[in-house]
């Protein structure tokens, strides 16, 4: 049996109108891990997710296409036949480096990105003053992506996005996305939507272009769920924060539990194997095993007498 890669397992998806792809945002290994472990069967790389826990910095362009690229590809092969959505902020430059984007990250095995209409010195679509580049040059990175695609014979899907909802309005918006579509784009995205009425009325003004949702939770757009986005009409929705909100309260729960008690209190089911296993340990094992390694005949499970 061949395996089926993420883009063209997204593209089918897309390309089936029944198809939906629910995406939590991941940003390290271990949150990939249990992403899939819950049985989600696509995944989102968060840039601000990236560059919290790559740089320990706020999401303001920070991080480069190395950085990025580099996290998106760990990403992508733990599972390389689920589909990694990823973040490409501007693309990085111009036309060039847009297409080496879409080029590496292609390579890297990412299923999709998105590029957007921020100036390079970019921020969190969900902060106020984001700055936007005109309309030509936005097409022009639309294009650059979708030409670099086509030159790779790529499945990989380019997904448009907008923030122009902030400063220029709807109409204006929706524009730029009439735009980046007829200049190729596979899917849309209105970034910073700020009501149900309006997530509805996208959907219908550009049906049936596809859309992706961006759920952030107490950011411009109101709480919509997974059922609800699809009842609107959406095909895609992401949640960049789904892991690294969780992670970042119980850390901050953990060390004060450390600071009070001098022990970490861990929850005596978390041994170090445990930890592991969410992270391959038996596959490796049993990888070294087939190819004749001698290492764990004696197994890795400490003997408890
Ligand atoms: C989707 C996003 O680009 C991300 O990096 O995950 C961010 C999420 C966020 O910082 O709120 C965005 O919406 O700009």
């Amino acid at each position: 049996m061949s395996l089926i890669f993420g883009a063209t397992n997204l593209r089918r998806r897309l390309e089936d109108p029944e198809g939906f792809v629910i995406a939590p945002g991941v940003y390290d290994g271990l949150s990939a891990r249990l992403a899939l472990a819950a049985g989600f069967d696509a995944l989102y790389m968060t840039g601000a997710g990236t560059a919290a826990s790559v740089h320990g910095q706020a999401d303001l362009g920070i991080c480069t296409l190395n950085d990025m690229r580099a996290n998106a590809e760990m990403l992508a092969n733990l599972s390389p036949s689920t589909p990694l959505l990823a973040d490409a902020d501007t693309g990085y430059g111009g036309p060039i480096m847009v297409a080496r984007t879409t080029e590496q990250y292609a390579r890297s095995g990412v299923a999709g990105f998105h590029i957007e209409d921020q100036v390079q010195t970019k921020r969190c679509g969900h902060l106020s003053g984001k700055q936007l580049v005109d309309s030509q040059t936005y097409t022009t990175r639309i294009r650059a992506a979708v030409q670099a695609r086509q030159r790779m014979n790529s499945d990989i899907v380019v997904i448009a996005r907008t923030d122009a909802l902030q400063s220029l309005g709807y109409e204006e918006s929706l524009a730029r996305l009439r735009a980046a579509r007829d200049a190729g784009a596979d899917v849309g995205f209105l970034e910073g939507i700020s009501s149900r009425e309006q997530a509805r009325q996208a959907v219908q003004d550009l049906a049936p272009w596809p859309l992706l949702l961006n759920m952030v939770e107490h950011g411009s757009t109101p709480s919509i769920s997974a059922a609800e986005a699809r009842e609107l009409g959406f095909r895609i929705i992401i949640y960049p924060f789904a892991t690294i909100g969780p992670a970042l309260r119980a850390i901050q729960e953990g060390l004060a539990t450390l600071k009070r008690d001098g022990l970490p209190g861990l929850d005596p089911a978390l041994t170090p194997q445990a930890l592991f296993r969410v992270c391959g340990l038996d596959e490796s094992v049993q990888l070294d095993t087939e190819a004749g390694g001698g290492a764990f005949e004696g197994g890795v499970d400490l003997r408890t007498t």
